[in-house]
């Protein structure tokens, strides 16, 4: 069995989707366990006995992180190391996540697992320190899985976001000069399962293929939904400097990270294409 800390958000959706007779996935949220209380963790631990734990929970309210900061410490470090040193203490599997946004954005070419880190902002910040911890003591039994631009139908994401805008503001600006990949929660949690089936260990990156700033990414997302009819009218986007759409924290310029460790760990893995994975997700939303 696997154990998936986190129920409502959007990876641990994706993971509960993916349950089946072969492959038992069981999401437990903070009505079943307290990521600040070992004790809790070591009882649920003994309890299920899982082969693996995902962690799918994490503070990831990236301008509100900044006013925030010992909240989101809290949770995206000290959590984390609730449930690594629990994980270690009874051998079991850890898969954690990560983010693209711990990385500064200026290195021009896809970033390796290996690079400098060198955060911009808060959140960035404290998924860093989350990193630290199991780096200087968990990696033996855990891998790190950094991901960016999340999306799926449920949760808060800017997809959801874009979909309201165009459908109730008569233009829109988005920055385009941040590039990245979008990622559905799907792809992540295929990953993610992956991962913690073969208990692949060190610091891997999981993507969607493809390149995009959010300014083609709100273009994409406009264009496939009206194909699909689930806008009546198309709305101006004018793409904008970062300096021109101003928001508390501050994002990297180039987040574009490789993902050749993570191919080369677990080769049967498809990611597709992000306007694949948005299609599909867009169809999801439709059918609500
Ligand atoms: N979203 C994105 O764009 C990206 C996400 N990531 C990383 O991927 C992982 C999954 O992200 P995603 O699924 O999008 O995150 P979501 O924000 O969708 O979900 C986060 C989950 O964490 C839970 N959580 C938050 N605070 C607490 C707490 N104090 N106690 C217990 N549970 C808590 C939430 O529970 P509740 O709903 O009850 O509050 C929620 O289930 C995270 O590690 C994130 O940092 C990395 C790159 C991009
Ligand atoms: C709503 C909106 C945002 N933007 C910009 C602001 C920002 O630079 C970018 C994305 O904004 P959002 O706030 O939706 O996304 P953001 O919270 O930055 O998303 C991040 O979440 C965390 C959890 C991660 O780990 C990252 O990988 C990344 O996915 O789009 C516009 O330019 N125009 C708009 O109308």
């Amino acid at each position: 069995m696997i154990l998936v800390i986190g129920k409502s958000g959007q990876l641990a959706c994706a993971l509960a989707a993916l349950n089946n007779a072969e492959q038992a996935i069981t999401c437990f949220g903070r009505e079943q366990v307290d990521v600040f209380d070992t004790h809790d963790i070591a009882r649920v631990f003994a309890e299920c006995k899982p082969d693996a734990v995902i962690n799918a929970s994490a503070y990831t309210a990236v301008d509100q992180a900044e006013s925030d900061y010992d909240d989101a410490l809290a949770m995206n470090a000290h959590a984390v190391e609730n449930i690594a040193k629990e994980c270690a203490k009874q051998n079991i599997h850890f898969v954690h996540v990560s983010t693209d946004y711990v990385f500064a954005g200026d290195k021009g070419s896809p970033y390796l697992p290996e690079d400098q880190i060198a955060p911009l902002n808060a959140y960035g910040r404290t998924k860093a320190a989350g990193e630290q911890i199991i780096n200087v003591r968990y990696l033996h039994n855990s891998c790190i899985i950094r991901t960016s631009w999340v999306y799926s139908a449920s949760g808060k994401n800017f997809v959801k976001t874009m979909l309201m805008l165009m459908a109730s503001k008569p233009a829109l600006t988005v920055i385009d000069e941040q590039i990245g990949s979008p990622t559905s929660a799907a792809s992540l949690a295929k990953a993610c399962l992956l991962a913690a089936q073969n208990k692949i260990t060190g610091t891997h990156h999981c993507t969607d293929e493809g390149v995009a700033s959010w300014y083609d990414f709100a273009v994409n997302i406009q264009q496939q939904a009206l194909a699909l009819g689930m806008l009546s009218k198309s709305v101006p986007i004018e793409p904008v400097s970062a300096a021109a759409f101003v928001t508390p924290a501050k994002r990297p310029f180039y987040s574009v990270m490789s993902k050749a460790s993570l191919k080369s760990a677990l080769p049967t893995l498809c990611l597709p294409h992000w306007q694949d994975a948005l299609r599909e997700v867009l169809q999801q939303i439709q059918k609500g």
